[in-house]
């Protein structure tokens, strides 16, 4: 059993415009210790997907079905009150990109990060403020002795951002969330964030979720990576497997124009094209209209999930690689063709 499962997750919007399907069947796993990158273009469902896990959807979005289960809880038939005491900021902890949004500006970021301390373990108030100095310490706050007591604002954005880390990791939890946390910040703070991830996974062995944009981000934080595309998970696959051997067109097409680490998704436009509306979403692949392998039948149903690859790791929702499905031969990737997609065994998995 993986920590948390994610299964078949649908998370619309009802609005005056019609219902925003914004995720829409979306599965996914992860394991203890294990982080797991969630990328794609803006407004392709990460942070919906990410907020349904916490609880975090509020009107006019809901959870309309699926399953989110964490540590083999079922998170859906919480109740708000039962998140909030038992789960958010307590077995699970998300940070988001504006540090300000998770800091009080008129308390001390000492006294916020002992709150947690206090609430969520049993440690006394004094062992809160020395375990409190040990976070900051261990998040690269330099003085943390001193500047326990200082307000937000006296610390600059890269050490809010670090702050925040510090207070994530105060309750001990056992997942992190990250929506895009390192986005606002300039390109050296945020490689010494990076760093920190790495190094707070290797300590603590918290398991974590990372939304991004970028491909590079992923590489230096993740075990795993899961691609998303117009509300579905398109693809999934350990980073290296995943860079080495894209399979879905979407990720080929991603990877194929990335052209140095520092790019991000929406600044390459890979594809061309914007995705279309998540109101009225193509029928069946939701990828088809922009895809240059596409065929009949990707119109008529969402494509299951297929594994591909060595093992179990490499799964991808693309009828490419079902070899029940007749098609003419797609030009795509010709330096991939040591694996045919017909001949690769996929099976579909559900
Ligand atoms: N409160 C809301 N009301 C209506 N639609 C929403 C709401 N929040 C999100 N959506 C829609 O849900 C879809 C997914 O949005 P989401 O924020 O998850 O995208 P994202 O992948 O996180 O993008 P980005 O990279 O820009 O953060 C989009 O179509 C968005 O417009
Ligand atoms: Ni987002």
């Amino acid at each position: 059993m993986s920590l948390l499962e994610v299964e078949d997750l649908r998370t619309y919007f009802f609005t005056a415009d019609g219902i925003v399907q914004a995720v829409d069947g979306v599965s996914f796993e992860v394991d203890s210790g294990e982080s797991l990158g969630i990328v794609g273009e803006s407004g392709a469902g990460k942070s919906v997907a990410v907020k349904s896990i916490m609880g975090l959807i509020r009107d006019p979005g809901r959870v309309v079905d699926g399953s989110i289960r964490f540590d083999g809880r079922e998170l859906t038939d919480l109740s708000e009150r039962e998140l909030r005491r038992e789960i958010r900021g307590n077995e699970i902890s998300i940070i988001f990109q504006d540090a300000m949004s998770a800091l009080n500006p008129v308390f001390t970021v000492g006294s916020q990060i002992e709150e947690v301390i206090v609430e969520n373990t049993d440690r006394s108030p004094k062992e809160a403020r020395t375990r409190a100095i040990e976070l900051l310490d261990d998040v690269g706050i330099p003085d943390p002795e001193q500047r326990i007591d200082e307000y937000p604002h006296q610390y600059s954005g890269g050490m809010q951002q670090r702050a925040m880390i510090a207070m994530a990791l105060a309750c001990d939890p056992r997942l992190i969330i990250a929506d895009e946390p390192t986005t606002a910040l300039d390109v050296t703070i945020q490689a010494g964030i990076l760093d920190l991830f790495d190094d707070i996974q290797e300590k603590y062995e918290t398991s974590m979720v990372y939304v991004t944009h970028d491909l590079g981000v992923v590489r230096e934080v993740c075990d795993r990576v899961g691609v998303m595309y117009l509300g579905n998970m398109v693809e999934c696959a350990p980073y290296d497997e995943l860079y080495r051997n894209p399979k879905h067109p979407y990720t080929q097409s991603l990877l194929n124009s990335v052209v140095t680490p520092d790019e991000t998704l929406d600044e390459i436009d890979p594809i061309g094209g914007t995705m279309p509306s998540a109101v009225s979403p193509p029928s069946g692949c939701r990828f088809r209209t922009r895809c240059p392998a596409a065929f009949d039948d990707c119109s008529k149903a969402t494509p299951p999930t297929y594994d591909v690859g060595e093992d179990d790791s490499h799964e991808v929702a693309c009828l490419l690689y079902d070899e029940t499905v007749s098609r003419a031969e797609p030009a795509l990737h010709e330096s991939d063709t040591d694996t045919d997609p017909a001949e690769s065994g996929g099976t579909a998995d559900d």
